[in-house]
């Protein structure tokens, strides 16, 4: 049984708070292989700057960082919302012998109660929450903190005992990094510092966030 993880984001662009956090968790899970997956129609935000076909590319750049990281396109291959369950419902189906971890960002989990059929995540997953910073867990409505409570699991072995149901708080490094402040200029100027050297260069060639 291989430990599969899946990362969503809309990734406009995917930079060194993504890279640096996913890379970590492989070893602190033992993680085989973890997908980046970008969303297709984001369901909670307005629509990226960058294409599909070009968030899909800086994905691509940035996993020639590490063999286990894989560029995932599930979810740009349909024109529907990304709804995380429906895609899970999916690799649930694809991968039936995994383990499967959803992983998002502590900001992420904060406003889980907002996403499509939320409480029907963790019955398909575990969910790995990576630490951020300004983002903590006493930010979620009480509802949804008495929730995580009943979910969380404190030793990262015991997500290898059960395929999914439990929501993980990962120990991951803090990088204060986003994509909001990447695409208005406010990190530097050449990206060399936020993103991959390859993101960089793509982002430059493609004239994107001007
Ligand atoms: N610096 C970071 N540290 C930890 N998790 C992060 C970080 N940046 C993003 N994430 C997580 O990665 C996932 C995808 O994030 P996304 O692609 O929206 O990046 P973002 O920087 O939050 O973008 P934006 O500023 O456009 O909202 C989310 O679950 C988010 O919580
Ligand atoms: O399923 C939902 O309702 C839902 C609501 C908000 C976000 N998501 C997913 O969460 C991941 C991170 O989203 P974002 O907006 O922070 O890039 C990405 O895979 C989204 O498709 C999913």
């Amino acid at each position: 049984m291989s430990i599969r993880a899946l990362f969503g984001g809309t990734f406009d662009p995917i930079h060194q708070g993504h890279i640096d956090t996913a890379l970590a968790l492989l070893d602190e899970l033992n993680i085989d292989a973890l997908h980046l997956m970008p969303n297709s129609v984001p369901p909670h935000r307005p629509q990226p700057a960058a294409t599909a076909a070009q968030r899909l590319e800086m994905v691509k750049l940035a996993c020639n960082t590490d063999k286990r990281l894989v560029a995932e396109d599930f979810e740009l291959r349909s024109q529907q919302p990304s709804y995380t369950v429906k895609t899970l419902q999916n690799f649930k189906q694809q991968y039936p012998q995994d383990t499967l971890l959803f992983v998002m960002g502590m900001d992420s989990l904060v406003s889980l109660d907002s996403w499509y059929q939320w409480q029907q995540l963790t019955d398909l997953a575990h969910l790995v929450v990576m630490p951020r910073p300004g983002y903590e867990l006493a930010q979620a409505s009480e509802a949804l903190g008495h929730y995580i409570k009943q979910h969380q699991c404190q030793q990262p072995g015991h997500l290898h005992q059960q395929s999914e149901g439990y929501i993980y708080l990962a120990n991951t490094p803090l990088r204060d990094i986003s994509a909001t402040a990447i695409r208005n200029g406010l990190h530097t100027k050449n990206h060399h510092d936020t993103v991959p050297a390859a993101v960089a260069e793509y982002i430059e060639q493609q004239q994107l966030y001007r």
